[in-house]
Parts: structure tokens; C-alpha cells; sequence
């Protein structure tokens, strides 16, 4: 192996110690923050997350509300309880968990949550400041991949950077902060042609696909930067990532696993939105 690897989960336990102590702090001062999820259904991968996500604010000091929907909930039921979330000054950050059953828009259900509230950072607003480089609530997951890269010393600036995928809420906000950071981004996709051409020449590539062991070693340039956002179950049921990791590993210069890369880095994210809703929120009304 001669990629170093970056540990999402050493360096999520680091940042929780400060989100820990923060939590504290604001606690003593005005209230405990708060975070609400919503779960719609008994999808089993996310009612995983859910708990994840729950017992993660526990751990720092957050107060988490677990709010539990039917899968056959009407549209109008998820927004009536958003609303009501939305008017509750006792909480700071609302998540909804996607994806949602068939019958309820995504996009619709996001834009009912309050944008200051909105700690995913999925609400337009949010990402229209993003994308303009204006204060926002970032997201989660390219948000983690960042802190990973800089927790590496891994400069940016003038780097040839591949995004794989397009998704709204990892491909597209990727290639933003890459290029916030002045990367130079190329946002790949299905439609992209000659994916492998294109791949060999990145510094630095995110894997954010969907597919087990899609990067394969051919397709890396020696010694660049490879960042793992894919969270699959391989034929045999283990969890693992979009990139071929025993044999990309031994050729690349920095290296994310799965588990323990991505996805704790994701929560950890996530926290750290809910105290900046919280701290928002108290300073709101300081300054009324
Ligand atoms: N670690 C974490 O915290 C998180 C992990 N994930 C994981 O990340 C992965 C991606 O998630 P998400 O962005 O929601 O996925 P989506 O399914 O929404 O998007 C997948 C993207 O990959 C592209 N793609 C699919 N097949 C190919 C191909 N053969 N060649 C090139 N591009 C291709 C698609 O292209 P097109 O647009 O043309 O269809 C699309 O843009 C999943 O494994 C998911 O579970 C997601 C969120 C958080
Ligand atoms: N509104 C919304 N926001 C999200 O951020 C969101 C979402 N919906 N829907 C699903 C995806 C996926 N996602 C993950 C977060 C953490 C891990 C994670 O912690 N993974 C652990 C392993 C967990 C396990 O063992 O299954 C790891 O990679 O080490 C995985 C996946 C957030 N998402
Ligand atoms: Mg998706």
C-alpha cells in the first residue's frame, strides 16, 4: 500500500470534541441546540442512518427529536409537521430523511423547511448562496470532504479535480467548494465520454457514483488524491464504497476507506450545522 489514508472517523471524533464543548457552552448560555429529524417509511438503510444520526447528537450534547411518519403519510402531513418544526423556537436544525416515498417531492418538502433551519444546506436558498459564495448553511457531505482534504494538508489551489456524479446534494455542491477552493473541476456523469482519459489526468478525484468498485486502479494517476463518497452493499451484503480499494490504494497518494471515510464525516457535518443554526438563532434574538 502506498496511498496514506485518511481517517473519516479519527478525524470526526477530533472535531466532536470541539462541537462537544461548543454544545456545551450554548447550552449554559441559552438553551440545549436541537435537531429534528424526519423519518417517512421503515426504509431499513435509513432507519441505520437515523439512529446514526440520533445518537451522534447525544454524544455531543445535542438534543435530537426523532419524528416518525408512515410511508403512506400524504404530502400535506410531512409539510403541516414541518410548519409546525418551523415555528418551534426550541429547534435549531430540521433534517429529512431522503429519499422520500414515491408520492411526496423532494424539492417541495425542502423548500418548506425554514432556511435557517435548513442544516442540510439543500434548501434553494442555501444553495444559491452557495453557489455565489455568500454565508450559508453548507452541505453535509462535500462539506466533510473538505475538512478531510485540509485535515491531510492536501492544497487545492490549481489542482486538476474530477467529480463523479451530479447528484444535487454531492455531486453538484462538490464541484462548488472544489472550485471555492480554486481547484480546477471537472463534473463527470453517465453521459461523460471517455470517463478513463479524463480521470488519469485528475490530482484529485470524488467518487460519488453509487456503484461498488467502479474507480478502478487503471483509471487513477499515480499518487493522486482519491476520496470515497459511495456507501454500497457488495453481492456478499458488506458495506463499501464507489472505488476499488485493495487495488487503488496501492497506487494512489491519499486514500479514503469505507467505512469509517465519508460517512462519519457526513454527521460530524451535521452537528456542526446545528450549532451554527443555534448560535444564528441566539444571535438573532441578542440583537432584537
Ligand atoms: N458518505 C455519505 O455521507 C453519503 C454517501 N452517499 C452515497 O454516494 C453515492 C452517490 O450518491 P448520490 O449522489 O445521491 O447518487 P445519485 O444516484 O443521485 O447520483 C449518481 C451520479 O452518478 C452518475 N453515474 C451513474 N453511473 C455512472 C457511470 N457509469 N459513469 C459515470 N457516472 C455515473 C449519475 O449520472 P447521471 O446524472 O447522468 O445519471 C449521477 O450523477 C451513493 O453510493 C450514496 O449512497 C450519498 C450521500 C451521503
Ligand atoms: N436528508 C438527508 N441528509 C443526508 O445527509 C442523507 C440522507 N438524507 N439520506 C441518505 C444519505 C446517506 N448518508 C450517510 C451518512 C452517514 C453515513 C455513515 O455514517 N456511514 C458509516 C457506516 C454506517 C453503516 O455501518 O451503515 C461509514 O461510512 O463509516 C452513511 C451515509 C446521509 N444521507
Ligand atoms: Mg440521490
Amino acid at each position: 500500500m502506498t496511498a496514506q489514508l485518511i481517517n473519516g472517523k479519527d478525524l470526526s471524533q477530533q472535531i466532536r470534541k470541539n462541537i462537544k464543548e461548543k454544545a456545551s457552552q450554548l447550552t449554559e448560555k441559552y438553551r440545549q441546540p436541537c435537531l429534528a429529524v424526519i423519518l417517512v417509511g421503515e426504509d431499513p438503510a435509513s432507519q441505520v442512518y437515523v439512529r446514526n444520526k440520533v445518537k451522534s447528537c447525544e454524544d455531543c450534547g445535542i438534543k435530537s427529536i426523532l419524528q416518525r411518519l408512515p410511508a403512506d403519510s400524504t404530502e400535506k402531513e410531512v409539510i403541516d409537521l414541518i410548519n409546525a418544526l418551523n415555528q418551534d423556537k426550541e429547534v435549531d436544525g430540521i433534517l429529512v430523511q431522503l429519499p422520500l416515498p414515491k408520492h411526496i417531492s423532494e424539492q417541495k418538502i425542502i423548500e418548506t423547511i425554514d432556511v435557517a433551519k435548513d442544516v442540510d444546506g439543500f434548501h434553494l436558498h442555501n444553495v444559491g448562496a452557495l453557489s455565489c459564495g455568500l454565508p450559508c448553511l453548507k452541505p453535509c457531505t462535500p462539506h466533510g470532504v473538505i475538512k478531510m482534504l485540509e485535515s491531510a494538508n492536501i492544497d487545492l489551489e490549481g489542482k486538476l479535480a474530477l467529480v463523479l456524479g451530479r447528484s444535487n446534494i454531492v455531486g453538484k455542491p462538490m464541484a462548488q467548494l472544489l472550485l471555492e477552493k480554486n481547484a480546477t473541476v471537472i463534473l463527470a456523469h453517465s453521459k461523460t465520454r471517455n470517463l478513463q482519459k479524463l480521470t488519469l489526468q485528475a490530482d484529485v478525484i470524488i467518487a460519488a457514483v453509487g456503484r461498488p468498485l467502479f474507480l478502478k486502479a487503471e483509471m487513477v494517476k499515480p499518487g493522486a488524491v482519491v476520496i470515497d463518497v459511495g456507501i454500497n452493499r457488495n453481492s456478499e451484503g458488506k458495506l463499501c464504497g464507489d472505488v476499488d480499494f485493495e487495488n487503488v490504494k496501492e497506487t494512489a497518494g491519499f486514500i479514503t476507506p469505507v467505512p469509517g471515510g465519508v460517512g462519519p464525516m457526513t454527521i460530524t457535518m451535521l452537528l456542526e450545522n446545528t450549532l451554527i443554526a443555534a448560535e444564528n438563532s441566539f444571535q438573532k434574538k441578542e440583537n432584537q
